[in-house]
């Protein structure tokens, strides 16, 4: 691989996130001919991914790299071989190479897994523990254990990571399994290519001859009826004979609204399991982890700093990480709590912004369909009053505000409706799953 290409992948490092540079960059090969840099990736995925989201950066880091020589960088799809006798490279294309001993690198390029989320880099804690048992078991067993095995949970808690760990031990135990991840969003952009380009029939065979569909953000399939048509016959066709199928979504499988309900019901055919905000020795645990990974050094003060702070999601979490160790290296300052405070004052301001009695009164409202005004009213019809009551609890629970403050928020209300609504929503929580649903989607809507 060329000086060149290893530069501007060191300068791509900094900019992007682990989970992106793996994904996205790591595939790349790289070839330099008469100033054009050719690029190639192992899939067609990877490479329209790379070329719509990368393309201007790469090509502005190799004009600068390069000194104005390389004026050009092209995409395609491919692999370099090496000749051993003067190490030059000869490019490959995809189509002919029909190579028998196929390397575990290029079975998860191929079934677009990143390799860097295994089961070893995913701490466990109270709020994962069922989601990553379960994956583990899959892992084992695909197929037998859990068929489907439905994840749910906010943003940025783990989802992508434990499908792509189910699929890495899969291929890692089984060379020969075909095994493919895919978001939501491209297979029904797939589909749609496939159906303009008369290749439906292809595409329908694809999908259909896998053993391990990893299926991510399933919500995004709302209101797109030809692509849940399509995916209600591969999921059938799949589950049928026994394949397993792992499917991902933001909300449980009966709050996806624009869903058919025959796809509503098969995903709830199997296991479904929730992964939870992580609380605050997990958060510490996972930093203490991803600092590693970075070859960093994070006493525990920050560790702790930054966990109470940042409560959102563990992609917040990384990205404070991130940013920590950049500007330390930049600086050439140690990583202490008072340095955490300064590099991190935006965010810290963002996350302390974010849960505002006004927040959560916006969320609710817009959760049970109502207007901010109703919950400040005096009315007290069912429909408006136990929104209210969720908001108080959820007021109580996320903000710093005393018992009189959030009560006079919501029309001048007095303390004591504040902990009457408090004790009615935990007791409802308890014995009804549709309230114990919609506060947990609240809350992660807040936390995130
Ligand atoms: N338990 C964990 N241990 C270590 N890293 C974790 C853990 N959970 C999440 N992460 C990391 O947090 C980042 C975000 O996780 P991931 O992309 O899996 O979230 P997600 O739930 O799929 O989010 P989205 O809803 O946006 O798709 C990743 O870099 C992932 O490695």
């Amino acid at each position: 691989m060329p000086k060149l290409w290893d530069q501007c992948t060191n300068l791509l490092k900094q900019d992007l996130t682990d989970s992106e540079f793996n994904t996205w960059i790591m595939p790349l090969q790289a070839s330099e001919e008469e100033g054009r840099l050719r690029l190639f990736a192992p899939n067609r995925f990877v490479k329209d991914w790379v070329k719509q989201h990368y393309e201007k950066q790469i090509a502005t880091l190799c004009l600068g790299v390069s000194e104005g020589r390389i004026e050009h960088v092209s995409f395609e799809i491919g692999a370099l071989r090496k000749r051993q006798e003067n190490d030059t490279h000869s490019v490959e294309s995809r189509a002919s190479e029909a190579d028998p001993d196929s390397t575990l690198e290029k079975r998860r390029a191929d079934a677009c897994l990143n390799r860097t989320f295994n089961f070893d880099s995913f701490v466990e804690g109270k709020s994962n523990q069922i989601a990553r048992a379960a994956s583990i078991q899959i892992g084992q067993n695909p197929g037998t254990a859990y068929n489907p095995l439905f994840v749910y949970g906010g943003v940025g808690l783990g989802k992508t990571h434990l499908m792509h760990a189910i699929g890495n031990a899969i291929i890692e135990a089984n060379r020969e399994a075909h095994v493919i991840y895919v978001h939501s969003e491209r297979f029904v952009s797939d589909m749609i290519r496939a159906l303009q380009h008369n290749e439906i029939d292809k595409f329908k065979r694809l999908y259909r001859r896998v053993n391990v569909l990893l299926i991510d953000d399933v919500q995004f399939f709302a209101g797109k009826d030809r692509s849940q048509e399509e995916f209600f016959h591969t999921f059938n066709a799949l589950f049928e004979a026994q394949q397993q199928i792992v499917l991902s979504s933001d909300r449980f499988p009966k709050e996806v609204s624009g869903l058919e309900e025959r796809l509503r019901s098969r995903f709830g055919w199997g296991l479904t399991v929730a992964i939870e905000p992580p609380d605050l020795e997990t958060r510490v645990a996972i930093l203490n982890s991803k600092a590693t990974m970075l070859q960093m050094d994070l006493p525990d003060d920050v560790a702790f700093f930054i966990a109470k702070r940042v409560r959102s999601n563990i992609r917040e979490l990384e990205g404070a990480l991130r940013r920590l160790a950049a500007n330390s290296r930049f600086l050439g300052i140690p990583i202490t709590v008072e340095f955490a405070k300064d590099a991190l004052r935006d965010m810290l301001v963002a996350q302390d912004k974010q849960v505002s009695i006004e927040n959560i009164q916006k969320a609710v409202a817009a959760h049970y369909k109502i207007r901010v005004s109703d919950l400040l009213s005096s009315s007290r019809s069912r429909s408006v009053a136990r929104p209210r009551q969720v908001a108080m609890t959820l007021a109580k629970e996320l903000t710093k505000h005393s018992l009189p403050e959030i009560g006079k928020a919501f029309g001048g209300r007095d303390h004591s409706t504040v902990i009457h609504a408090a004790r009615k929503v935990t007791e409802l929580r308890a014995g009804d799953t549709m309230i114990e649903e919609d506060y947990k989607i609240l809350l992660r809507t807040l936390q995130n």
